[in-house]
This record gives C-alpha cells, sequence and structure tokens, in this order.
C-alpha cells in the first residue's frame, strides 16, 4: 500500500534552509518561491520538478521524499539569482510603464480565460501587464480544480507584441535583458502549467503577441486572423521563447520561413504548417451563433472531459515526453502514474466495468 507523504510546514521551513547546502550555488530565495534552489539542476531536472507540481506531495514515498519536495517548490522558471536575474528588481521597472491588464475568470467548468486587455493599443503589453502577466500565471499554477485555459485578446484582436512605449525607454541591452529574461521565466510557466492551453488568436498577434500564442499548447484562428513574427521588421529576433517554441511547433525549416520572412501566417497557411490546430467559423449575423470563445470552449471542452486530476496528469506526461530526454520522460510518467493508479477516478472506472466502444 502507498505510504501518504505530506510534510508539515515546519519540515518544509527545514529544508529551505538546508536546500542551498545541496546545491551550493544558489543562495537567495527570490519571486514565486525556491526557484534558486533548484536552479542548479540541469534544465530537464528543472522541468520535471515543474510538471510534478502539487499532487504529487500526495502519493508514495519511494520516489523520494527529497525529489518530491523538490517538486513542490520548483517554478518552472528558467532564470534565477544566479543567471544575474532580479526578480524584484525588474518588476520595478515593468511597473513604471503602466497601462492595460491581464484578466483571469475562472469557471467552474475547470477552464480559465485569460484576457490580454489594452485595446487601444491593440492589446500591446505594457510593462505593468508584464507583472500582471506573472501574477496571474502564479494564480493558475495554483488552481487545484484546473483542466483547461484559453488565452485571448480584448476587443476582438489577440496582441500587437510589447509595448513600443515601453521599448523604447527600456532599449539600453541591460533593461532589454532582464526583460526577456522575465517574459521568458513567465511565458515557460504558462506553458507548464498542468492545463491544456488554447490560444484564441482573433485579429492580429504580432511580435511578442506571436510568440504568446507560442505558450499554449494550441491555437485556434479566426477566419481573418493573422500571426505574424515581425521582430526582423523591429531589428530584433524573438526573445520571450518564442524562437525556441516556434522549432518545435513547425519544425525548424517553417520557423526559419516564418521569422526570416516575416511571413503572415493566416489560418490556411497556420493548418498547414502546423501552427494552427483549428480556424473558427467566420463572424456570424445570425442570432444564436457561437462567439469565438464560446467556439473555443466547446473545441477546448472535448479533451479535458473528466476529474481534474487526470487532465491534469494527462498534460504533464506529453509536457515531459516534449521537453525531456526519453528516459527522464519514463521516469517522469512512472512518478505521474503514480498519482492517478488506484485514484478515485480510476477506482471508479473499474468499478464500472466501462467498455471502451
Ligand atoms: C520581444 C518582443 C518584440 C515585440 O513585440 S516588438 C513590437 C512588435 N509590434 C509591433 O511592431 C506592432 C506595431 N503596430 C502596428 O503595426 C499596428 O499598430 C497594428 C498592430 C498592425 C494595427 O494597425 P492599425 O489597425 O492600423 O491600428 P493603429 O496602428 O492605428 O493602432 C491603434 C493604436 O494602437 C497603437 N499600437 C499598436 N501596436 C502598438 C504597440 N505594439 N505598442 C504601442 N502602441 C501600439 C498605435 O500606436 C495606435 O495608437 P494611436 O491611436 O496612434 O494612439
Amino acid at each position: 500500500m502507498a505510504v501518504l507523504f505530506h510534510p508539515p510546514v515546519d519540515t518544509l521551513r527545514k529544508y529551505m534552509f538546508v536546500l542551498p547546502c545541496l546545491f551550493p550555488m544558489s543562495s537567495s530565495f527570490q519571486g514565486d518561491g525556491f526557484q534558486s534552489n533548484t536552479a542548479r539542476l540541469p534544465l530537464s531536472s528543472r522541468m520535471v520538478l515543474c510538471a510534478l507540481r502539487p499532487q504529487l506531495l500526495k502519493s508514495s514515498t519511494s520516489v523520494g521524499a527529497w525529489g518530491r519536495l523538490l517538486q513542490r517548490q520548483s517554478s518552472g522558471s528558467v532564470y534565477s539569482n544566479i543567471h544575474g536575474f532580479n526578480q524584484e528588481e525588474i518588476r520595478e521597472k515593468l511597473l513604471a510603464f503602466p497601462g492595460g491588464s491581464i484578466d483571469l475568470h475562472k469557471h467552474d467548468s475547470g477552464i480559465a480565460v485569460l484576457t490580454i486587455n489594452n485595446p487601444s493599443r491593440m492589446n500591446a503589453f505594457s510593462g505593468s501587464m508584464m507583472v500582471d502577466l506573472e501574477e496571474q500565471v502564479r494564480q493558475l499554477e495554483n488552481w487545484m480544480d484546473g483542466k483547461g485555459l484559453i488565452v485571448q485578446g480584448a476587443a476582438e484582436t489577440f496582441c500587437s507584441g510589447s509595448d513600443l512605449n515601453a521599448v523604447r525607454a527600456i532599449s539600453n541591452p541591460q533593461d532589454g535583458m532582464k526583460m526577456c529574461m522575465f517574459m521568458q521565466n513567465t511565458l515557460t510557466r504558462l506553458l507548464r502549467l498542468p492545463l491544456i492551453s488554447v490560444a484564441l488568436v482573433e485579429g492580429r498577434a504580432l511580435g511578442g503577441g506571436a510568440e504568446l500564442t507560442t505558450a499554449c499548447d494550441f491555437r485556434l484562428m479566426a477566419s481573418d486572423s493573422v500571426i505574424q513574427f515581425v521582430h526582423k521588421h523591429m531589428g530584433l529576433v524573438p526573445g520571450w521563447g518564442g524562437a525556441a517554441r516556434l522549432v518545435h511547433i513547425v519544425g525548424s525549416q517553417n520557423a526559419l520561413k516564418l521569422l526570416g520572412g516575416t511571413l503572415k501566417v493566416d489560418p490556411k497557411f497556420g493548418l498547414q504548417i502546423g501552427l494552427a490546430d483549428g480556424v473558427l467559423e467566420g463572424p456570424q449575423a445570425e442570432e444564436g451563433a457561437e462567439t469565438p470563445l464560446q467556439q473555443a470552449e466547446n473545441w477546448l471542452s472535448r479533451y479535458i472531459k473528466g476529474p481534474a486530476p487526470v487532465i491534469q496528469a494527462v498534460k504533464k506526461v506529453v509536457l515531459s515526453g516534449r521537453e525531456l530526454p526519453l528516459s527522464e520522460a519514463l521516469r517522469t510518467e512512472k512518478d505521474v502514474f503514480g498519482t492517478v493508479w488506484g485514484g478515485p477516478a480510476n477506482l471508479q472506472a473499474l468499478a464500472s466495468k466501462s467498455k471502451h466502444k
């Protein structure tokens, strides 16, 4: 029988002090907790830690209390203080460029809707919106009942990238690197959420907005929408992790074409190269026609039927397969399997002798 491991708060506190000894290069805690403790681990291991978030506390000790503890504490971020990243410092800087908001609504259905909301600037990311996004991702990391996420833009357009006014003000190399690390951390955590995520692209997704779409598991495009990596026109390349993710999604040949040619990706082209996973029905004047958001919810709902722990486990095993070398992915899959094996949904399914017709 599995022994349940629930470390008391005091034990966690004690380990907070022990962990830096295990990973001596890491020193202080920052941001959302303990990321610096895990920063010395190989990227792949940190990713595992992220994938195996809270429910793993409730599973067999055979995987090891230390591992479990680290898993609990990871944020899935890429950068910490050992990379010269100081989250508080860049947060302060970004907050000097206010405007817009990132709104989060969690629904009882287990689907949350995250809205990029700055319509007067085509939903460009102000500095404070970057900070907002990090906070909303943190909320989602702690949403135990969540299963799916839709990321959309307000007022029928997705996002026109970073706010050019803010960009101009922080155009020096140091600030640019800090903003880049901040957004890479946040978007990596967004992609690593144990939720199945969809970018609902209406209107335009440009620059950083195009990068944001790649931080979701899927992309649904409205019939007149366009995704365009316009960075080259700005004398830039993606810096929010969008190039690395794009290569995973469409392959390096297509990624080179999209970035090198700043190609406009419409729904047809998007489907052809695998950037789009579906196209929404066009604007319908008919009464009762589904809105794009309803269409996206319906599209997503077929993949998130079932209890949250099982759907979250699905995302975790796919995430580990996507990000880890095979042996590590297999070990992670075993651990995630352990969280659902003999669980309520599994027992109920066994009792009902279901047939899969
Ligand atoms: C690592 C991150 C890299 C990046 O994201 S760099 C930024 C890349 N994005 C861009 O360069 C987009 C620049 N904007 C545009 O090309 C056009 O505004 C866009 C989005 C095609 C829309 O064109 P139109 O429909 O003609 O509308 P418009 O130009 O009149 O825009 C309406 C208002 O929105 C503003 N806006 C749009 N994108 C913005 C941005 N990224 N930063 C700051 N402001 C932005 C635009 O200036 C205009 O404002 P206003 O009405 O003139 O006060």
